[in-house]
């Protein structure tokens, strides 16, 4: 890599700039002749075709007989996209002009609970029905002049129990997030939630709202039709924040700020769509992770924001990247060639330099990592310490690349006064490999059109890998057969059943927890 740098034009060449943001990948072994043959592969895998078949509505979800359209819940007024012959487009405006005037209610007052205005908004989802609003909702803190938002997620019955300590059953507003409204995470915590409201003397039918695919659910669960925000199965639940389940960020930052989010969005989909192969930032994203995952055969990425409000990126990322493409068959149901996805972990830094960034400096395996810093943060008067979290991103990816050489650190013992076998020995300690990747993403400032953007570049980066590995990332079979069994094992815990057909570790670790639990 640090040849490869040599040339004084590799950092111009390896960079992609785009509505005001820069995407740079000159710090990986990714030399010319490599780009062209990375882009002919997009190019002889359909990737231009298959982006232009998902904006036009075709149902390349084919495992499952679905279009992929969350593209549609963030496209302009004068769109028009069809699904079967029908424009798609009414319904969306329609929902989101819903999604307004409730949001305006609730934020103004209007809309009240049994003791006053709402003062907390409870979203109770999980998955692509959590992560993203939860990550919105964060990323966005400097704009938030709405009710104060939380999350409840987990079936553990402590996330909901502590995230109700301390609100009040009058003035908070529920909103049970579920695309399919039988998660079982999610409805057994929907129950506690309006047993809690309705212990409280709150008022169950002002204080809940949902968001779902399935209405007729949702009016079985008791919520009145005028706050339940559909939308259609073409919305994938990990690529879904844009439209309804987005309703608590909406409630957040209010609905102005919202739409500044879903514009940036439809900026990046709109430089996806036209700007040639080697200048399009999410096919570049993706064609370096696959250069370094498919060729270079680095099993896991990881994504460091230098962005605390980011805290929660790589975890909607893991969502987004591996149960998308965290898949063994091709769209034929053939092995997919060279494995799936990677692993993609992350924390922001420069926390994650305190802890984990040994092993990415001096372990064995390569981590390429993806560093995100922005020009300027929100807190005047503070610029110090932006200076020094963009220096420290910088310097990482520096030091990443330059390493440090064994005569480099002997001569750093001998002038701390080591010698013979010792200096040695402390001089091997001190030595960085060097040559491990990174690509670098800067933005201005975190606000909700930027964030638009990065969301809607890795939504199509993964749809880009998907598409050259062949996989069908809108399916997630991969998540039943667990569900399945933990259906089947609660009547094994509760007692209910003998567990006589499970294997000996089922049976004996049953066995333990009855033992404790009587
Ligand atoms: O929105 P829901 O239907 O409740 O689904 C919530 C989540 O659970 C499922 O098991 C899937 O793994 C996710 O893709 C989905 O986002």
């Amino acid at each position: 890599m640090s040849d490869l740098m040599q040339s004084s034009e590799r950092a111009a060449r390896f960079q992609v700039q785009a509505d005001g943001m820069l995407f740079d990948y000159a710090k990986t072994s990714m030399t010319e002749t490599a780009r062209e043959a990375l882009l002919q592969l997009a190019a002889d895998r359909g990737v231009a075709e298959r982006r232009d078949g998902m904006f036009a509505g075709a149902p390349i979800n084919e495992t499952e007989g679905r279009s992929v359209l969350h593209a549609a819940l963030r496209a302009g007024p004068d769109a028009v996209i069809e699904v079967d012959g029908q424009d798609v487009m009414p319904g969306v405006r329609d929902v989101l002009a819903r999604m307004r005037a409730f949001a305006d209610d609730v934020r103004s007052g209007r809309h009240k609970g049994a003791g006053g205005p709402i003062t907390d908004v409870v979203n109770i989802g999980i998955g692509g029905s959590h992560l993203g609003p939860e990550m919105g909702t964060l990323a966005l803190r400097p704009y938030h002049d709405g009710p104060r938002c939380h999350f409840v997620s987990n079936v553990d019955g402590a996330d909901i129990a502590d995230c109700l300590d301390g609100l009040d059953p009058k003035t908070t507003l529920f909103i049970v997030a579920s695309k399919t409204f039988t998660t079982i995470e999610t409805m057994t915590n929907a129950e506690t939630a309006k047993a809690w409201v309705q212990l409280g003397g709150g008022d169950l039918n002002a204080q809940f709202a949902a968001v779902s695919t399935a209405l007729d659910k949702t009016e079985a669960f008791g919520i009145a039709p005028e706050r339940v925000f559909g939308f259609a199965d073409w919305v994938g639940g990990r690529y879904s924040m844009w439209g309804p389940i987005g309703l608590s960020l909406m409630l957040a930052i209010g609905p102005e700020e919202f739409d500044a989010f879903l514009a940036g969005g439809e900026a990046m989909d709109t430089h996806f769509r036209t700007a040639p192969l080697e200048r399009n930032m999410p096919v570049m994203l993706a064609l370096t992770g696959l250069w370094h995952s498919h060729v270079c055969g680095y099993p896991t990425r990881a994504v460091l924001p230098y962005d605390q409000r980011f805290s929660r990126l790589p975890a909607y990322l893991q969502q987004l990247e591996m149960e998308s493409n965290g898949k063994g068959v091709t769209m034929q149901g053939d092995p997919v060639e060279g494995g799936s996805g990677p692993i993609v972990w992350g924390e922001p830094g420069t926390n994650g330099q305190h802890a984990f960034y040994q092993l990415i400096h001096q372990g064995t395996q390569v981590v390429p990592c993806e560093f995100m810093v922005a020009a300027r943060g929100f807190e005047p008067g503070m610029d110090n310490h932006h200076r020094l979290l963009i220096a420290n991103c910088l310097a990482q990816s520096e030091a990443l690349m330059r390493g440090r050489d064994i005569e480099t650190a002997r001569e750093m013992m001998r002038k701390a006064g080591f010698e013979g076998t010792e200096l040695e020995r402390q001089a091997a300690h001190r030595v960085f490999p060097g040559n491990r990747p990174s690509t670098t993403l800067v933005y201005d400032r975190l606000t909700p059109y930027r964030l638009g953007q990065i969301i809607a570049l890795y939504e199509h980066r993964v749809f880009v890998e998907g598409v050259i590995l062949g996989i069908n990332s809108f399916d997630q079979w991969g998540v039943e057969l667990g569900k399945e069994l933990a259906k089947q094992m609660e009547p094994l815990v509760s007692g209910e059943a003998a567990p006589d057909e499970k294997d000996g570790s089922t049976r004996n670790l049953l066995a333990f927890l009855k033992a404790i639990r009587g």
